[in-house]
């Protein structure tokens, strides 16, 4: 087995699109480029939930068993600030070193 990968918000933020997309879900980076046209729910739905945290999303949906067990296939790595990833895109300008408190709300 090799050692777990651990990607940054800055690296996940690079493979938001269907020419490589990964998904976050529950602090674990997937890529899952392959899978986008067989999804049975559509491509651009996934693509929709890149770049941010995805678990509400993929637990909301109510997926099947087998459907988490298809995720485990497409295992890259972590994220390294595990569970504490942003839920939505960050603020448009913001970094990604933990400053981005909203200066609106
Ligand atoms: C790589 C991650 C994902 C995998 C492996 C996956 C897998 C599947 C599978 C196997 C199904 C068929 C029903 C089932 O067995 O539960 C399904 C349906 C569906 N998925 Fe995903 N899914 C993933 C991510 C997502 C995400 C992020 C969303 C976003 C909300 C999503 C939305 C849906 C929807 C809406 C359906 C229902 C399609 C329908 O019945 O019309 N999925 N998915």
């Amino acid at each position: 087995m090799s050692e777990t990968k651990v990607f940054s918000l800055a690296d996940i933020k690079q493979h938001m699109s269907d020419k490589s997309c990964w998904l976050v879900v529950h602090g674990k980076v997937y890529d899952v480029t392959e899978f986008l046209e067989e999804h049975p729910g559509g491509y651009d739905i996934i693509v929709s939930s890149t770049g941010r945290d995805a678990t509400s999303d993929f637990e909301e949906i109510g997926h099947s068993n087998s459907a988490k067990k298809l995720l485990e296939k497409y295992l890259i790595g972590e994220y390294e600030g595990g569970d504490s990833m942003p839920p939505r895109a960050p603020v448009a300008g913001a970094t990604s070193r933990g400053q981005d408190s909203c200066r609106v709300c």
